[in-house]
C-alpha cells in the first residue's frame, strides 16, 4: 500500500528535531553521538545531514561502517514521525559504495516506499559533497510497528521513567514516537 503522510506531519522543509535527548543518532545530549539533523520533505520523505567526527572513525581518517549504518537507521527511523507510527527497525540492508572521510558531511535522503499492515518499507541514500553528490551509502529497511509497551517492557526503568516524566508533552511523546 502507498504510504500516507500524517496530516499533522511537519511541513516540508521543517526540521524534525531530536526525538530523544539521549539518542545516539540525533540526541543533543550525546557528546559522541551523530547529532543527525533531519528535515521533512514532500510526501513521506525527508533529508538529513550528519558530519563525521573523529570519534566516528573505523579505519584511520574514515567513518566506521557501523556508524554509517546508524546514520541510515536514524534517518529511516525518522520517517515514522511523518507517518506518526511507532516502529522499530526489523531489517536494515546496507551498501557501502564509497569511503566516507572524517570531516565529511553525509547528505542523506530517505522515503517510505510501502506500508503493509505493521510493516513499513523504506530506503535511503547518503551522498558526499552535497545533496546531488556521489553516492557513498545506500540502505533498504523494514520497520515493524510496535505498541509503546515495546519500550516500557524492554527498556531500562531509569530511562523510561525519566523520558515519561519530561514536562514537555511533545518531547515526552517523541521519545517514544507517539502521536501526541
Ligand atoms: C527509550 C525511548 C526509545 C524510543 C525509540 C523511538 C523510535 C526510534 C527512532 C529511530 C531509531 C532508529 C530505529 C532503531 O534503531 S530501533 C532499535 C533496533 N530494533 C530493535 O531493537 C527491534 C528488535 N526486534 C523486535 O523487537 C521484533 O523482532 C520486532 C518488533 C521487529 C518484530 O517482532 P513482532 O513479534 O512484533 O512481530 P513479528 O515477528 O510477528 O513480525 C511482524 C511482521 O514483520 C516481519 N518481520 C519482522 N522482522 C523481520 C525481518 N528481520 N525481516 C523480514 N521481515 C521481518 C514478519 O515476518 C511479520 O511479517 P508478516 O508475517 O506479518 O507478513
Amino acid at each position: 500500500m502507498k504510504p500516507v503522510r500524517h496530516p499533522d506531519a511537519p511541513a516540508p522543509g521543517d526540521p524534525l528535531g531530536a526525538h530523544y535527548e539521549h539518542c545516539f543518532g540525533c540526541g543533543p545530549g550525546q557528546p559522541h553521538g551523530l547529532h543527525l539533523e533531519a528535515r521533512a520533505g514532500e510526501g513521506v520523505a525527508l533529508t538529513a545531514e550528519f558530519t563525521v567526527q573523529p570519534a566516528h572513525q573505523g579505519a584511520p581518517g574514515l567513518a566506521h561502517g557501523g556508524v554509517l549504518a546508524t546514520a541510515l537507521d536514524e534517518t529511516l527511523g525518522s520517517l515514522n514521525w511523518l507517518l506518526r507510527t511507532v516502529a522499530v527497525t526489523g531489517r536494515l540492508e546496507t551498501d557501502y559504495v564509497r569511503p566516507v572521510p572524517v570531516g565529511t558531511t553525509l547528505h542523506l535522503a530517505a522515503e517510505v516506499t510501502a506500508v503493509a499492515g505493521r510493516k513499513i518499507y523504506s530506503r535511503a541514500v547518503g551522498r558526499l559533497d552535497g545533496p546531488d553528490g556521489p553516492v557513498a551509502v545506500r540502505a533498504d529497511a523494514l520497520f515493524v510497528e510496535v505498541k509503546v509497551d515495546h519500550f516500557i517492557d524492554h527498556g531500562r526503568p531509569e530511562e523510561i521513567q525519566a523520558a515519561m516524566s519530561d514536562p514537555d508533552q511533545v518531547r515526552r511523546a517523541r521519545a517514544f514516537e507517539v502521536n501526541p
